[in-house]
């Protein structure tokens, strides 16, 4: 790559779920000069005909001369053991291998590309699709403070970032904010249902439930106060919330589910790296 940070070559290998959103991510904020795309279903449609991205049915099938800045490695975990060797041959200190996926450590990745692979291990979430993504990631020790500088970019791209030395964290990581949205969108399905059982109709319920939810998200987002206090000034003494917090807060409430729900992701994401 050259001039900083921006027109940068990648190679998204995956360009499902989380690799389209950080690639639209990618076009929109220009931080790439070329994405080329490694995906089994195809290039979507969408990006059919834009000369910035082409597809690519393998790592020997790129553009004449193209060595990517980047390799962007989007494929599920189980996916990974069968195409990780083939991209062997783009291993030099010019070429980040950036993961985005669940459990497979550093280790793994020097293991099976080389000793001399310049790895970035990355734990991404799907708000990464509207720019409002939560990045953690660790380098291996190879990666020079260029290449830092380049992946936060295409990080940033999509959202915030956070960079971290002790890649143990990673697994926690995935299982807070890697998988949290799901527990946000259930919580949206499990509000509308108690709305439900409370007598609202089942439409009128899901429309709170979810315009509840993002709105106090984004309230969040928007507030410098802490949650604590924002959950407070919800709440009038001996009221509503008061009541139904008195539920959530009980010693068998929220918090020994989503204890246990997190540690289970960690265990599975643990797992993963086997
Ligand atoms: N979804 C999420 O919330 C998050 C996912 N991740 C990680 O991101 C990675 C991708 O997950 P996600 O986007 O959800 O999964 P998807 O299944 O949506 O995307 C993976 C894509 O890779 C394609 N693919 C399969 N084999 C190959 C191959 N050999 N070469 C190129 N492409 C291939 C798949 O095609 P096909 O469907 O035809 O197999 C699919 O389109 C995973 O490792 C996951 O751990 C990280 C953070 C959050
Ligand atoms: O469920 C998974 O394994 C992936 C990783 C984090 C979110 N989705």
């Amino acid at each position: 790559m050259s001039g900083g940070t921006s027109g940068a070559k990648l190679l998204l290998v995956g360009c499902g779920k989380m690799g389209g959103a950080m690639l639209d991510g990618w076009l929109a904020s220009g931080v790439a000069s070329h994405v080329a795309v490694i995906e089994r279903a195809g290039l979507p449609d969408a990006l059919v005909g834009n000369p910035k991205v082409s597809a690519a049915t393998g790592p020997g099938d790129l553009p004449a001369g193209f060595v990517p800045d980047v390799v962007v490695l989007a494929v599920k975990p189980q996916v990974m053991d069968s195409a990780l060797p083939d991209y062997r041959p783009l291993v030099g200190p010019g070429t980040v291998f950036l993961s985005i996926a669940a459990g497979k450590t550093i280790a793994y990745f020097e293991q099976t590309l080389g000793e001399g692979a310049v790895v970035v291990r990355s734990m991404p979430n799907t708000p990464a699709a509207i720019g409002r993504g939560m990045t953690v990631a660790v380098p291996n020790a190879r990666v020079t403070a260029d290449q830092t500088a380049l992946c936060d970019a295409l990080l940033r791209a999509v959202g915030d970032v956070a960079w971290i030395d002790d890649e143990a964290l990673l697994d926690p990581v995935t299982a807070l904010s890697g998988s949290g949205p799901a527990y946000v969108f259930l919580l949206v399905e499990a509000m509308a249902k108690a709305g439900e059982a409370s007598g609202l109709p089942a439409d009128l319920a899901m429309r709170l439930a979810r315009a509840t939810v993002s709105g106090a998200g984004e309230l969040l987002n928007q507030s410098p106060q802490p949650a604590a206090d924002l959950r407070k000034a919800v709440t009038s003494p001996n009221g509503t919330t008061q009541a139904a917090l008195d539920v959530l807060m009980a010693e068998d409430g929220l918090q020994p589910v989503l204890t246990a729900a997190i540690a289970a992701a960690t265990r599975r994401s643990r797992e993963l790296a086997q």
